[in-house]
């Protein structure tokens, strides 16, 4: 059973801030294989994707707050997007930091190897503090919107084109090669890479090391995150094989980053390097180590900067992409539609590029439609919201589907896969023409996707204007030149229906689309 219940500060009766007295079903998972009672509270428990039951117990109990206590530790879900624009942006200060992950602590302290770099050097899980203000001020001169456009389009355009050909001499492989194409742009901006066709040892690293980081930071997959003083547990004792895990995953992060790296800075003083971020980085260097192997502190936080690159923007940029493809599968009108204004406006003759996005707004609330992603944040104060308490070291989650659901933005078909919600018709002085252009009275749900903390600290993406130009010239091409369809069965020569499905967790969490 929920049962409604109030908090330390706040009324005894919340309006807008609700505790259920049971566990997320997320959590709830693992502690069912360790311990058997957990049982007893299934029956209660929601079966479907935790961020829309979030939705549901916000709307049942009409709160914008939810407060989940799970084993000691304090969650707190931010249903609306006034809630999330209030706390992560207005009061950065304060909550743009990240939880600690026991499981990715525990990597970064085990057997820590000589010269190795450990994983709490990783920025995307860095709490907020001067570490972590020296690696984003780095990115945020090479994505700068301008720098975005320029430096990084010809790894864009390359990309694309291997990506394009390759869809049409083997569509059935299109999760590989969409994999593929976002890897290689940022592994071409990193370090100038260029990735071979297949197989690409660069790119199965670092894709190693990112599995490595989204298991790690699962809940359902090991109980010390839930539970983080089990890492005090010896590594000998029954179950704790966590802790074995850990020791095996230490060295991963520094045999990732290291040799892309030091590969650039060798290429750098050989006079071969291409252009590309780390180069660019270490040409400004102000106190270098001469030796080719060897990093100054300076030149560590460059490494680690390239080095996690590929963790923020490699699977929320292809899990984008494949929303984008299961999704079009599904609406076919969609697609004539799209492609109708793609012919008019860029005709058969190329194909598109970011700079025709402003006339071609129905590909844009295409991809407005596809893009629903969110991460956690960690408050590092007690705050008081709406005359409610919020505790110090939360986890603050934002519920962006929830927020890019809200029907009182959105419309009662908030739910649908449906372009036209960010349209209007234009209409000139014989009428209206058939022709789109964006709603500018609907919320761009691009300050929702790419997160929060825009104001004072900047913890939402630094990858957004390179994520948009891909993403938006990715699918825009796709429409202009392909037909998406379903395969075919050899047997009954039918089409085979697609079965869109999420994996539940990992660093970058997408909820299902309606179809
Ligand atoms: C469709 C593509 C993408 C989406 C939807 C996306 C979304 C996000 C979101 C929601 C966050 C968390 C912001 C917060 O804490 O509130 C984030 C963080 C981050 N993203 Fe992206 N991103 C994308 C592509 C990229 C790309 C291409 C890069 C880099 C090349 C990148 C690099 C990062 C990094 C480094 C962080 C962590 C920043 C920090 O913790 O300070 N992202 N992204």
């Amino acid at each position: 059973m929920l049962i409604e219940t109030s908090t330390s500060s706040g009324p005894q009766k919340a309006p807008n801030y609700w505790e259920p007295s049971c566990m997320p079903i997320f959590f709830l998972t693992f502690l069912l294989d360790f311990n058997p009672n957990f049982g007893q509270n299934l029956q209660d428990m929601p079966t479907i994707f935790p961020w829309i039951t979030f939705s549901q117990w916000a709307k049942e109990f009409q709160t914008d707050i939810l407060h989940l206590d799970v084993a000691g530790s304090s969650y707190i879900i931010l249903n609306t997007y006034e809630a999330a624009n209030d706390l992560l942006d207005k009061r950065s200060s304060i909550y743009s930091s990240r939880p600690p992950f026991a499981m990715h602590e525990l990597m970064g302290l085990e057997n820590c190897l000589k010269f190795a770099i450990s994983w709490n050097r990783d920025f995307v899980l860095m709490p907020y503090g001067e570490d972590w203000n020296s690696h984003r001020k780095l990115f945020h001169q090479e994505f700068h919107p301008v720098r975005s456009e320029s430096l990084h389009r010809l790894h864009g355009k390359k990309a694309l084109g291997i990506f394009l050909n390759s869809l049409l001499h083997s569509p059935q492989d299109w999760k590989d090669q969409i994999r593929h194409m976002v890897g290689s742009i940022i592994l071409g901006v990193a370090y100038g890479i260029r990735v071979q066709s297949q197989d690409d040892p660069n790119i199965k690293a670092i894709e190693k090391m990112n599995l490595v980081v989204n298991e790690a930071v699962l809940p359902t997959k090991f109980l010390v995150n839930v539970i983080p003083m089990l890492k005090y547990v010896p590594s000998w004792f029954p179950g704790a094989s966590f802790k074995r895990k850990a020791k095996a995953w230490n060295g991963i992060f520094s045999a990732t980053i290291k040799p892309p790296f030091l590969r650039t800075k060798n290429a750098m003083i050989n006079g071969t390097a291409d252009d590309c971020f780390s180069l660019r980085c270490l040409k400004d260097v102000s106190d270098p180590d001469p030796r080719p192997d060897y990093l100054s502190k300076e030149e560590e936080i460059i490494m680690e900067t390239a080095g996690t690159m590929y963790e923020g923007g490699a699977d929320s940029g292809t899990i984008a992409l494949e929303t984008f493809m299961l999704t079009i599968l599904c609406f076919p009108h969609v697609q004539r539609e799209a492609q109708a204004e793609l012919d008019r406006v860029v005709g058969r003759e190329r194909l598109p590029e970011h700079i025709d996005r402003e006339l071609l707004p129905y590909v844009t609330a295409v991809m407005y439609e596809c893009f629903r992603p969110g991460v956690a944040h960690r408050v590092d104060a007690d705050d008081t919201y709406k005359g409610y308490h919020i505790p110090k070291n939360s986890t603050v989650l934002p519920n962006m589907w929830a927020m890019l659901h809200d029907p009182n933005v959105y419309g009662s078909d908030a739910d649908t896969f449906e372009p036209k919600r960010w349209l209007l018709k234009i209409s000139d002085d014989q009428g209206i023409t058939g022709e789109w252009k964006l709603n500018p009275d609907m919320r761009d749900p691009l300050v929702v996707t790419f997160g929060f903390g825009r104001r004072v600290n900047h913890r939402a993406c630094p990858g957004k204007h390179l994520a948009i130009s891909t993403f938006w010239t990715g699918i825009a091409s796709i429409l202009h030149l392909f037909n998406v369809t379903p395969a075919i069965d050899e047997d009954s020569n039918k089409p085979i229906q697609p079965k869109v499905e999420y994996s539940n967790l990992g660093l970058f969490n997408f909820a299902p689309v309606t179809t």
